[in-house]
């Protein structure tokens, strides 16, 4: 249960979480992480494996719900929605990309990428059309009859990019979007993605553990171990503040 807090969202945060706590069956995910991203900005979320990264995103995009703390995205109470209404959320609004772009090998790469519009009722033109455009903004439309076992790795992760953009979302998030890739591959996809979301307007939150991936967002936060790195590192050294002290002193 989600106790309410009378602390308003920031007014220029389209989506904004304060100190969020969840559990993956008992062990920490999220030790009160709280985040904010303004519309169309990039939000990078960093830290190593398992620091939380992927429990965040969650928590934000209401697939996982806290058990302490509260999501708000363009002035609704995430945390507070029932799981048909957060559902309806992710699909209308949000989008997500993770590491492995999980096309559908029997269909071309254009039927890849207007199945969001096709199962939120589409018609076939319609979806067709913005998929096409969409492949073709990101100088993918040479593949639109192609089907994804003719295209390598980084090909399949652009059409996936095309795929997450095609409903022209308010939020995109991309967990660990460049992972698999080599070095080139990686910031090939990095600028279609930063390209695409800024010059339409859509907000980015971009979980990696890669430094330059990291390097074009407008903010970032960094966890370790379920929390802010600050807290965390302070938390590992009960004496930092007494130490510092003792430094300031000296010098
Ligand atoms: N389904 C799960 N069941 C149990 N523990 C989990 C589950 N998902 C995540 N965890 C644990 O929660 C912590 C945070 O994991 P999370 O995946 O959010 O981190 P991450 O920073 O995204 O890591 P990675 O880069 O490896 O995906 C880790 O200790 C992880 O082992």
């Amino acid at each position: 249960m989600v106790a309410p807090s009378d602390n308003a969202p920031p007014d220029d945060d389209v989506l904004w979480a304060r100190a969020l706590h969840y559990s993956h069956s008992g062990s920490p995910g999220l030790i009160g992480v709280t985040a904010g991203v303004r519309r169309g900005e990039i939000l990078a979320v960093t830290g190593p494996r398992g620091s939380g990264k992927t429990t965040l995103l969650r928590c934000l995009t209401g697939r996982l719900v806290p058990e302490q703390g509260e999501v708000w995205f363009d002035g609704v109470p995430v945390h507070t929605l029932g799981p048909v209404a957060r559902e309806r959320l992710r699909r209308d609004r949000f989008a997500w990309i993770g590491p492995e772009p999980q096309l559908l090998p029997e269909l071309k790469v254009w039927e890849n990428t207007a199945l969001p519009l096709l199962l939120t009722g589409a018609t076939h033109r319609a979806a067709k059309h913005a998929a096409c455009a969409w492949l073709d903004r990101l100088d993918i439309g040479g593949f639109a009859r192609k089907r994804p076992g003719a295209l390598t790795r980084a090909e399949c992760q652009r059409v996936a990019l095309a795929r997450a953009l095609v409903g022209e979302p308010t939020v995109l998030f991309a967990d660990e979007p460049t992972a698999p890739l080599h070095r080139a591959e990686r910031a090939l996809l990095l600028r279609t993605l930063t390209t695409a979301a800024r010059s339409h307007g859509i907000t980015v939150v971009l979980a990696t553990h890669d430094e330059e991936t990291a390097a074009p967002a407008d903010r970032r936060l960094d966890l370790l171990d379920g929390r802010p790195a600050a807290a965390a590192t302070a938390a590992d050294s009960p004496r930092t503040t007494e130490d510092q002290a003792a430094c300031s002193l000296s010098a």
